[in-house]
């Protein structure tokens, strides 16, 4: 294999981000650019630096992954980086950096956001799209962010508005939904999203379509809301203390309700018909025939989970609309001045992204937050065995309860005993049996202790 390719290759398997946990990528290159400098952004550390961005095929998987690189290459012997972030030595003498972690692509990339242009590769080319709302910190300086990320973000602090640039790990053809949807949100004057900034578009080679080539998402820039904490800690923290959740949860499930609300005005909505219902349940079906090939403990719930799907079919379903599709505590950020604030519209990594950008159930979300709040009760069981189960039980019940009384009250109507929500909660937790199987192993135990419950009782706010 090409020593480039095989550098890439021994690295890629210990990233966060990496899809197929436990092997190695079968690597093909795809293709490449590079990006460059402006002589007012250049540094003395960036001389004979090459900012690439590597576009690899893992064919190893079915369907093929395909990923986004960037890497710095240098000399060696000039090298100052992490070796956390040093990728590996393709060739003698050189050195691949891990492209967010080195300033020299963290400012190319800025700087192509901000002002836009090009840069080009083999039947390549990386485009910078501005948004009119745009406008960067000067000066500035960026770091990554750290914990368990699909994608890797950088954030950039300077003179001026701090901002967040999210680099799409795993490209797919299309506008990415979490551009599409929450540059939609932006333009309504929803206060419920962070204003756009900018985000990067790209052609890149694909033999499987008729064009040869396909056009989609690279990166995506947004306001960074400075000293906020996303959700899941603010929740873990009430839970720990045993601290009243309701009002928080209620005033967010106002708040995805008014995100629905707007989505549903956006973005055409659609009848679920028969055909389609009955699709919907062959995914429930199938991710649980995927589940018990990875957590083969699930096995014994499998006749009462398709009790429960069966029930879902049973009943009139809402019209199908845009949603934000993988909606948990960690995708939600609380801002003192302006509320619940809701990012990551990508949906769910596992999930094709053909199936996340379709209209779908705005009830997926309510059940994804229900899942959640499930969370916070068994991470902290799992942090401590020895604390009371029916108190931080009792807290998840109470922040379920008024997270759906929020939604309820400003989305109309909601039955929490809907059949259709109980399948969702489920379907949920089986996907998280097989996220947690892949990336967090010892977070297993969450989801299963769910599905148990809730194939036995499958009422979301009991
Ligand atoms: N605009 C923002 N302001 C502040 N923090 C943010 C912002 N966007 C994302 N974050 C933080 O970064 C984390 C990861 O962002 P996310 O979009 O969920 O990335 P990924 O797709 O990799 O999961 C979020 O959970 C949140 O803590
Ligand atoms: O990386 P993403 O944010 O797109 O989401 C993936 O990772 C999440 C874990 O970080 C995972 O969420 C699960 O764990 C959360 C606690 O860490 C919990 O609040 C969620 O309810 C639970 O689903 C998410 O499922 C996965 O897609």
């Amino acid at each position: 294999m090409d020593s480039t390719l095989a550098c890439l290759a021994a690295w890629m398997p210990r990233q966060r981000w990496y899809a197929a946990k436990g092997r190695p990528p079968s690597l093909r290159l795809v293709s490449w650019w590079d990006l460059t400098l402006g002589s007012g952004d250049l540094e003395d550390v960036d001389a004979g630096a090459r900012i690439r961005t590597f576009l690899v095929a893992d064919e190893g998987a079915l369907p093929a992954v395909l990923y986004q690189i960037p890497v710095v290459e240098r000399a060696t012997e000039t090298v100052d980086a992490d070796p956390d972030h040093v990728i590996g030595s393709p060739v003698p003498g050189t050195t691949f950096i891990d492209g967010p972690f080195d300033p020299a692509y963290a400012r190319a990339l800025l700087r192509l956001i901000s002002l836009g242009g090009t840069a080009d590769g083999p039947q390549t080319t990386a485009i910078g799209r501005p948004a009119s709302s745009g406008g960067v910190p000067e000066h500035a300086t960026s770091r990554v962010i750290s914990g368990e990320q699909s994608n890797t973000s950088l954030i950039f602090e300077g003179d001026g508005a701090p901002v967040i640039c999210k680099v799409y790990r795993q490209l797919h053809a299309g506008l990415n939904p979490d551009i599409e949807l929450q540059e939609a949100l932006a333009g309504t004057g929803s206060p419920h999203v962070p204003r756009p900034v900018g985000s990067i578009e790209g052609t890149w080679p694909d033999l499987a379509t008729a064009h040869g080539t396909v056009h989609g998402s690279l990166a995506c820039a947004q306001e960074f809301l400075p000293g906020v904490e996303d959700a899941w800690r603010v929740a873990l923290r009430a839970a720990a203390r045993g601290d009243d959740f309701r009002d928080a949860a209620r005033a967010l499930g106002t708040a995805t309700a008014e995100v629905h609300l707007a989505l549903a005005e956006c973005f055409p909505t659609r009848t679920a018909t028969t055909a389609g219902r009955e699709a919907t349940a062959a995914t429930w079906e199938r991710r649980f025939a995927i589940a018990m090939a990875e957590v083969p403990d699930i096995a014994d719930q499998r006749d009462a989970a398709a009790e429960v799907y069966r029930r879902a079919l049973d009943v009139p379903w809402p019209p199908l609309q845009r949603i934000h599709g993988d909606f948990h505590l960690g995708q939600v950020l609380h801002s003192p001045d302006r509320g619940w604030i809701m990012v990551d519209f990508e949906g769910e990594p596992l999930r094709p992204m053909a199936e996340r950008t379709q209209p779908d159930l705005a009830l997926r979300d309510v059940a994804g937050m229900l899942r959640s709040f499930d969370y916070v009760a068994g991470s902290l069981r799992l942090d401590d065995p020895d604390r009371s189960v029916d108190a931080v039980r009792s807290w998840a019940r109470d922040a379920r309860r008024a997270f759906v009384d929020g939604y309820a009250a400003s989305a109309g109507g909601l039955d929490p005993r809907h059949p259709l929500l109980a399948a969702l909660e489920l379907d949920k937790a089986v996907y998280e049996a097989i996220y947690e199987a892949r990336n967090r192993p010892t977070w297993v135990a969450i989801p299963l202790r769910a599905i148990a419950r809730l194939v036995e009782r499958p009422a979301p706010v009991a």
